[in-house]
């Protein structure tokens, strides 16, 4: 089969190898910075920080690249609101080598966008003229010679567009492959959508500002469109309490700067897997809730008990050394077979949940105690350990 494929070429001699080897390590190369730049704007955590990232990484590491924008239309200016520094709640400018994403982000007409991309919504390669550069690299102070701007897509609509500038007028010219940038650009409109929800969450009193996940309000609401849910289609619903063991002593031990990163650390593992449907939510303290609608009570114990032996087995960074760090997780189940006995079925999962962590808290922790949701005798738990 190997040989079909090489059948009628000649064989290459010595040059032409070192010419293909040479061209499969630049390959690689731009591969390699394609996917650390799409992991860094798929890690940012705001608007800021993902304009930061294509302006600083995009140069950074194709060296032909001289200029980065984010171009969008934003009749709101609710993303230009959102670039600003500390503006909405007093976060402030980034380190000392950060880009400023001000100057890095275009607010675009949708009649500027449209004219952008007249014939087709694929990126464009091509010169650059002074009207150009004017439009969408306003802040650039030497003339530009050749741009590649590659539209934002986001649910069938033009959002915005990437746009990359060298001032070599034959760097970016038209007839090259496309592929590279079509992927990034899909990814960079998803982020942007991410960015931007994840901002509305934060700015709406919903989020917990320490870990980024939901807190106890956003919890509480979702709780209850589930359970109405749940009475009207009847498919289970799982209930977690998650709970870190000994973390004052993290606190004691290595300060409280340290136990902020352990949260931060406990609700990105937490959080790493779950489908979209589901929902992670700070309680307080160093406590958290799970929300697994359409789950049934197994399949949660076994969530919980991956995501328990997920958190031993991470060595947790912030400290001198990495720490080491355990949770209890106490697991109930909305079902058909629930009795509430003129409980609320909201007050009836978290005495469940909550008793099946105090379970696992007494009998060792590091594990995860299963309610049976059947019956209410408190003794009759199933235990699961992660030991
Ligand atoms: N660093 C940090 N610590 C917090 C935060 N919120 C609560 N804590 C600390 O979390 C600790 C909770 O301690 P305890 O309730 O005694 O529980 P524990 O030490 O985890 O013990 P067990 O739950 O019984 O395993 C307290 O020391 C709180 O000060 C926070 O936002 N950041």
């Amino acid at each position: 089969m190997g040989g079909a494929l090489l059948a009628g070429t000649a064989v290459p001699g010595q040059p032409e190898l070192d010419v293909l080897k040479r061209q499969i390590r630049e390959n690689e190369r731009i591969w390699a910075g394609f996917r650390n730049i799409e992991l860094g704007m798929i890690g940012a955590q705001s608007l800021r920080d993902l304009v930061s990232v294509a302006a600083r990484d995009l140069p950074r590491t194709f060296p032909r690249v001289d200029a980065v924008t984010l171009a969008c239309f934003d009749p709101e200016y609710e993303l230009t609101r959102l670039l600003a520094p500390g503006e909405l709640d007093g976060r402030s400018g980034g380190g000392p080598d950060d880009i400023d994403p001000t100057t890095a982000f275009v607010n675009l007409t949708q009649d500027a966008l449209r004219t952008l991309f007249p014939a087709s919504l694929k990126p464009r390669l091509g010169p650059c003229d002074r009207e150009l550069q004017s439009l969408l690299f306003p802040g650039y102070g030497r003339p530009l010679g050749s741009v590649a701007l590659a539209p934002l897509m986001l649910r069938d609509q033009l959002i915005g567009c990437l746009n990359q500038a060298s001032l070599d007028r034959t760097h970016f010219s038209p007839g090259t492959a496309t592929d590279l940038l079509e992927h990034l650009a899909a990814v960079t409109a998803m982020c942007v959508d991410n960015a931007v929800n994840h901002e509305r969450l934060r700015l709406s009193g919903l989020m917990d500002p320490l870990t980024g996940v939901a807190n106890r309000r956003f919890f509480e609401r979702r709780l209850s469109e589930e359970i109405e849910r749940w009475f009207r289609r009847q498919e289970p619903l799982v209930y977690m309490l998650v709970d870190i063991d000994h973390f004052k002593q993290v606190n004691d031990r290595h300060g409280h700067k340290v136990g902020d990163r352990v949260l931060q650390q406990v609700a990105e593992l937490l959080g790493r897997d779950l489908r979209g449907a589901d929902l992670l939510a700070r309680y307080g303290g160093e406590e958290f809730m799970m929300l697994l609608p359409n789950t049934g009570g197994p399949d949660g114990v076994r969530i919980a008990d991956r995501l328990c032996r997920a958190v031993a087995g991470h060595r947790f960074e912030g400290g001198e050394a990495p720490l080491a760090v355990t949770v209890s997780i106490g697991v109930a189940c909305l079902d058909r077979s629930s009795e509430f006995a003129g409980q609320s079925p909201a007050a009836w999962l978290f005495e469940r949940a909550d008793a099946a962590l105090y379970e696992a808290k007494q009998s060792g922790r590091n594990r995860v105690v299963a309610d049976r949701t059947e019956t209410r005798d408190p003794s009759d738990t199933e235990k699961y350990s992660a030991d």
